[in-house]
């Protein structure tokens, strides 16, 4: 079975609290984003990961899908599979690009072996695999809280939004990210704000991560500069970073070039 694991775009992002458990609620709205890696998983002889494509630190037996197989095999009797990753979403982004792999291999192992697991099954089993996991067994904008992998409806349609995903080749551990801001009471109604027109978003949407990491990765400004002077409705980091998007609404395609950065890597497409 083939599948795409795609990334996902963080709109507004608020960090509210610190738990006993070492984590921290959050608010944000998560929406796919169809910039995508490949997976594929074969029952097989014998049990086997390859991987190609952008490298993937740490050992194989880390690796996110290949956990999502250990985990479902402590509870189902699996078949040996064979798997194959084609790593294109960037690492260290905060686009979620790891976590989408998990829940893809997660819901591929579920439909290749009939194991029959619903949704919120699912989503359980992608919790325990990390925060952003369990956002991408539905696959569709939601408004998400506690950690992140809660979820409430949200009624966003960004379907045919141009946008442009910019990543300076800079990765941003999530751990340290989460360690350089100070969790503070909610101070933006963000589902609110998202309900009126993209173009007063930059007033009013925004994400944690960007006033503490911004100081120490300046070209994360220098990327949101240029979206805007290159017509962005709205521009952000997501998540954690270093990935830096904008939103540029009735255009048919983001602009071609940003005149920065030489050696980005650069997503264009429509959500
Ligand atoms: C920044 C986001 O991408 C926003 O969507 C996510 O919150 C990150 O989710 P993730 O990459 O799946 O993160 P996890 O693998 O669960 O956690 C990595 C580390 O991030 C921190 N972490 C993560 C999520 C959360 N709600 N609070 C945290 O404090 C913890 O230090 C944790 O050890
Ligand atoms: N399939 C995978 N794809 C990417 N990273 C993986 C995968 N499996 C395990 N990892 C590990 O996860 C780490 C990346 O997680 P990290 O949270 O830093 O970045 P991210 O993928 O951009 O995720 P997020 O958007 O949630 O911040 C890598 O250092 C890598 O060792």
């Amino acid at each position: 079975m083939l599948v795409f694991p795609n990334a996902k775009l963080n709109l507004g992002l608020y960090i509210t609290q610190q738990r006993p458990d070492g984590f921290r609620n959050l608010e944000s709205v998560f929406v796919p984003l169809p910039w995508s890696d490949a997976l594929e998983i074969l029952p097989a002889p014998g049990n086997v990961l390859t991987l190609s494509g952008i490298p993937i630190p740490g050992e194989l037996s880390t690796n996110l899908c290949w956990r999502a197989y250990e985990l479902l095999k402590t509870d189902f009797e699996l078949p040996p599979v064979q798997m194959h990753l084609h790593k294109v979403v960037p690492i260290g982004a905060g686009l979620g690009g790891g976590s989408g792999d998990a829940a893809f291999a997660l819901r591929a192992l579920n439909e290749l072996f009939n194991l029959q697991l619903p949704t919120e099954q699912l989503q359980q089993y992608a919790r325990r695999l990390g925060s952003d996991c369990a956002f991408f067994v539905e696959n569709k904008p939601v408004f998400a809280y506690e950690k992140g992998d809660v979820f409430a409806p949200v009624p966003l349609d960004l379907t045919g939004v141009a946008c442009k995903v910019v990543y300076p080749n800079l990765h941003i551990s999530t751990g340290e990210a989460y360690s350089r801001v100070v969790p503070r009471t909610l101070r933006h109604d963000l589902r609110h704000s998202l309900a009126q027109p993209i173009e007063t978003w930059r007033e009013t949407v925004t994400n944690d991560f960007e006033e503490a990491l911004t100081p120490h990765y300046p070209v994360l400004a220098e990327i949101k500069q240029a979206l805007y002077a290159a017509g962005a409705a709205y521009a952000s980091l997501s998540g954690s970073g270093s990935a830096v998007y904008g939103l540029f609404p009735g255009q048919t395609a983001p602009p071609a070039a940003l005149g920065v950065g030489h050696d980005y890597l650069v997503w264009n497409g429509l959500l």
